[in-house]
């Protein structure tokens, strides 16, 4: 039987950024429903953020006690896998998502599972797992908030020998003897490093080098890392033809300056970027193309129509768990202002607009080195037309560093625009860089000028004060 519910918002998609749009919009007085056909929380609880820092912060806890003499002598032994397995499945609720329907229905969201495509306009047709459909219709706006899936390159015999990807990676019940990593870029740099601390032997296949989206310097500190945890880091190389049998996993290597050569794994994984989610949710019905990016004005409305959002990685602004629920406040609230008739402020950093996603939007990678970053890298910057200035510090240079632990190595850099004297961007490459960087945040989004940041005296002796050291490089009007 066909059964039709009225909701003034319909939210596509459970994930963490769904959730939000969905809570935004009721916190403005709207009623709203979510559909979700697999688990609530999305990739981001369950295939990514959390399963995989799970995977690495215990690594890093060791390395980092290994640093300091008199921990490093009471740290005797190595990783406790099954240990670390366990926490990760405890961050994951054991692929259980009841905690997060719990807070849906607290937060007076509804909940419809089931496979949701958009059948017309302010309309969505959901398929259960029976088989069953049940039509839901909007008031006001349907959000799109599907998410991203791995891609798998066209690499003859890949698809066959069923590699891992993310998603295997982050819920491994074991740990393979060795794992081909195929990818240079964040997942592959985190992964790598996971496995090959909980002691896989790692080969990893970087095309064309590894973080190529950040300051160079990253990429070649964390290369230099993964290869002291061990990993055999390979750049300039691609996979031209991958075979499975009882052996495991085998992979001709085609390189860019000698002959072929064949590794032999226990498993590949394939950490070659992603895709939207979105060749299956009824696009063609009103006039979209099913597979594409879904483009969006600055409100995360699509343009064209009055009722449609996409927010989250599905519009591929910036595919990051921070940002796209960043997206989110911005949607529910502007959703539920549309939908009363408020007014909309959907100017550059208005409330209504996601102005960061453009050149403001921090990262870290969870890599040994960390690397944190925030805005436009130099080359970036040079590229969009700003004329800037980049200065550059050891973290050798900074007591706190050094007490933090020993050997202190790594390099933190900032952008500056010459004409307006702000940041443009910042990066720190080092251990356990990652708090710093929401300072550099505020920086760049409240477009600090640099002459005040003079004034924004950090303590003494802490890894902040790399602030100090940079604005010395950089260097202070005399008059
Ligand atoms: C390995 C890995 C590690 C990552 N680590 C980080 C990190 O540390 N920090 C960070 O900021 N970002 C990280 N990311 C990125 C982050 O996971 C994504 O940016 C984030 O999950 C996007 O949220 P979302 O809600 O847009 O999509 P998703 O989390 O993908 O959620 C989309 C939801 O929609 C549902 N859905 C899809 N289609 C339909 C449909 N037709 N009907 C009903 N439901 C549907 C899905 O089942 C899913 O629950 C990582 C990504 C990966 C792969
Ligand atoms: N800590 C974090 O914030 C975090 C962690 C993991 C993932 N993420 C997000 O998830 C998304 C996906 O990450 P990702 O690492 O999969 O994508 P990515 O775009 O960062 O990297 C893709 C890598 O694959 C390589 N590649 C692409 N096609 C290839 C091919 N055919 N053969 C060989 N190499 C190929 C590219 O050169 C690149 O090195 C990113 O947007 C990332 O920001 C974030």
């Amino acid at each position: 039987m066909q059964m039709t519910d009225e909701y003034d918002l319909i939210v596509l998609g459970g994930g963490p950024v769904g959730e939000n749009v969905a809570d935004r919009a009721v916190q403005g007085g709207l009623t709203a429903v979510i559909v979700e056909s697999e688990l609530v929380g999305g990739e981001c609880s369950y295939w990514a953020c959390m399963p995989s820092k799970a995977l690495l912060r215990s690594g890093q806890a060791l390395r980092a006690a290994r640093r300091v003499p008199g921990a490093a002598e009471a740290v005797t032994g190595e990783l406790d896998v099954p240990a670390v397995l366990k926490r990760r499945d405890e961050f994951t609720s054991d692929w259980d998502d009841s905690g997060q329907v719990d807070w849906l229905s607290s937060a007076h969201i509804d909940l419809v599972r089931g496979h949701g495509r958009i059948s017309g306009e302010r309309r969505v047709t959901v398929t259960d797992a029976d088989g069953g459909e049940r039509t839901l219709t909007a008031r006001h706006a349907v959000a799109v908030s599907t998410g991203s899936d791995a891609v798998v390159p066209g690499i003859p015999g890949l698809q066959e020998a069923a590699p891992w990807t993310s998603r295997e990676a982050t819920s491994a019940q074991e740990v393979p003897e060795s794992l081909i990593v195929v990818g240079g870029g964040v997942v592959a740099v985190e992964m790598a490093t996971a496995f090959a601390s909980l002691g896989s032997r790692v080969t990893m296949l970087a095309r064309s080098g590894v973080l190529g989206a950040f300051e160079p310097f990253a990429g070649e500190l964390v290369t230099e890392g993964l290869r002291e945890l061990g990993v055999d880091v390979r750049t300039g190389v691609s996979p031209a033809r991958v075979d499975r049998d009882a052996a495991g996993v085998t992979v001709r290597v085609s390189r860019d300056d000698a002959d072929d050569d064949e590794l032999l794994a226990d498993e590949i994984l394939v950490a070659t970027g992603r895709s939207p989610r979105s060749d299956d949710i009824g696009l063609e019905t009103i006039g979209l193309e099913p597979g594409s990016w879904i483009g969006t004005d600055d409100s995360l409305r699509v343009p064209g129509t009055d009722w449609l959002y996409a927010v989250g990685d599905v519009n591929g602004r910036a595919p990051l768990t921070h940002q796209g629920k960043y997206q989110a406040r911005a949607a529910g609230d502007a959703i539920a202002a549309r939908a009363q008739g408020g007014p909309v402020e959907d100017r550059a950093w208005g409330r209504h607009a996601a102005t960061a996603d453009r050149a403001s939007v921090p990262q870290v990678v969870f890599s040994d080195p960390e690397v944190a970053s925030i805005g436009l890298t130099e080359a970036a910057a040079q590229q969009a037309g700003r004329r800037v200035r980049a200065v550059d510090v050891e973290f050798s240079s900074v007591a706190g560093a050094s007490l933090h632990g020993d050997g202190a190595s790594g390099r933190a850099r900032i952008v500056v625009d010459e004409d307006r004297r702000v940041l443009l961007g910042a990066t720190f490459v080092g251990p356990e860089v990652a708090e710093l960087v929401h300072a550099a945040t505020v920086a760049v989004v409240g477009e600090v000028p640099i002459q005040r940041l003079w004034h924004a005296v950090p303590s003494y002796p802490t890894v902040s004060e790399v602030w100090l050291r940079l604005l010395e490089a950089y260097g202070r009007d005399s008059a």
